[in-house]
């Protein structure tokens, strides 16, 4: 059999002008076009068309702020380790990176597995916690994607929530350990404040079932433990285009409700793998200001996306669909959040168990 894991990830862009960024925008806001009632699918391509006008120009002066996205070249770096280590490993399996809203897009895909003569796809999302719009609509875009390919018919998993992985906890925790470190800090300072900021999600999809908000809470709450913060706020990183309600409360308003009793406040970008828009300039630029308004000092715990153990866990994570033994072995349980045979995490409920 030849298998081939398929890393999803989100995009951005890497040269962004204008015509890729509106592109790449009004493919993000069609894809979550079911946040608001269009009543034709054209009626969502026009909708999304607009919204992505309305947003371009905030965008394109994030972007020149920072000279586009790093995002695709870590994603390439991590699909290049995670090959090299199940090639380490004995493992003969190709690796494929592909992205909900830019190039290589996620569509663009089967063509290739088909042509490469892969008859096992593995889908792995680099999304840590689990949502409705990265971590399920990447899986399902791709295996309908497939399905749309005629004669090619691969066997097809997926792993969604992966989180709750030790070696992945430990991997945050000891970022953030040594940020602290490096910069003299400790958490538990009655001046210094620490806050867990979470990209945000609409609370539609919440209201559906989806538990991203829970994921955020348990796995900030496991992260400090082991850290050993005493005490940490959470965030979101919401995006305000459709006027629909979104998690709360929005990072800068935490922060900006910390002024009166800190000097300075830590943040950690818990949704992220990679370093992209959202760590560079709302975080480091947008919200540095927001802290520097109310008299806080804002320092920000980067994405360890280069961790050398993170090729080791997402090795560790694929091992029983490679191996073929049994997902349940290493813990991974049939996905509640994409109920679809062969999709597995380690998120789902257990069981009641015996007292
Ligand atoms: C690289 C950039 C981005 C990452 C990574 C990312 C992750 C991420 N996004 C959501 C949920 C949503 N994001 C939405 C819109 C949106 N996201 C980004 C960038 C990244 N998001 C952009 C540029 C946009 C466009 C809108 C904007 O204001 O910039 C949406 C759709 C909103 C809508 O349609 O109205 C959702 C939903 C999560 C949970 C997440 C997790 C890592
Ligand atoms: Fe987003």
């Amino acid at each position: 059999m030849a298998t081939a894991i398929v890393l999803l990830n989100f995009g951005e862009p890497a040269d962004p002008d204008r015509e890729t960024v509106l592109e790449y925008l009004t493919r993000i806001f069609y894809d979550n076009a079911s946040l608001e009632d269009a009543e034709s699918e054209e009626e969502a391509w026009e909708r999304s068309r607009e919204l992505a006008q309305r947003r371009l120009p905030g965008l394109m002066e994030e972007y020149e702020e920072i000279g586009g996205s790093p995002l695709q070249g870590q994603a390439g770096d991590q699909a290049d380790a995670l090959e090299s280590t199940l090639a380490d490993r004995g493992h003969d399996v190709e690796i494929y990176h592909a992205m909900q809203f830019m190039e290589p897009l996620i569509d663009d895909i089967p063509a290739t597995l088909a042509d490469d003569g892969i008859d096992e796809v593995i889908a792995l999302p680099i999304y840590p916690l689990c949502g409705p719009s990265t971590t399920v609509s990447s899986i399902d875009s791709l295996e309908e994607a497939i399905d749309e390919l005629d004669d090619y018919d691969p066997a097809f998993s997926a792993v969604t929530g992966w989180h709750r992985a030790p070696t992945y906890n430990r991997i945050r925790a000891e970022s953030i350990g040594s940020f602290l470190e490096e910069h003299d800090l400790d958490p538990n300072d009655p001046d210094t404040a620490f806050v867990f900021s979470a990209h945000g999600t609409p609370m539609k999809y919440l209201d559906e079932g989806f538990r991203y908000d829970e994921y955020v809470e348990e796995h900030a709450d496991a992260v400090a433990g082991i850290v050993g913060i005493d005490d940490y706020e959470i965030g979101y990183q919401n995006h305000a285009n459709r006027g629909i309600e979104w998690t709360a409360p929005e990072t800068e308003e935490v922060v900006e409700g910390l002024g009166e009793d800190f000097e300075r406040v830590v943040v950690e970008p818990m949704s992220f793998m990679h370093e992209q828009s959202e760590t560079l300039v709302e975080l480091d630029v947008d919200l540095a200001e927001d802290a520097a308004e109310v008299g806080l000092e804002l320092y920000r715990v980067p994405v360890p996306h280069d961790d050398r153990r993170f090729p080791e866990l997402l090795a560790d994570i694929a091992e029983p669909f490679l191996s073929h033994f049994a997902p349940s072995y290493y813990q991974l349980r049939q996905c509640q959040c994409r109920d679809e045979p062969g999709t597995y995490c380690f998120n789902a409920e257990l069981p009641p168990q015996d007292a």
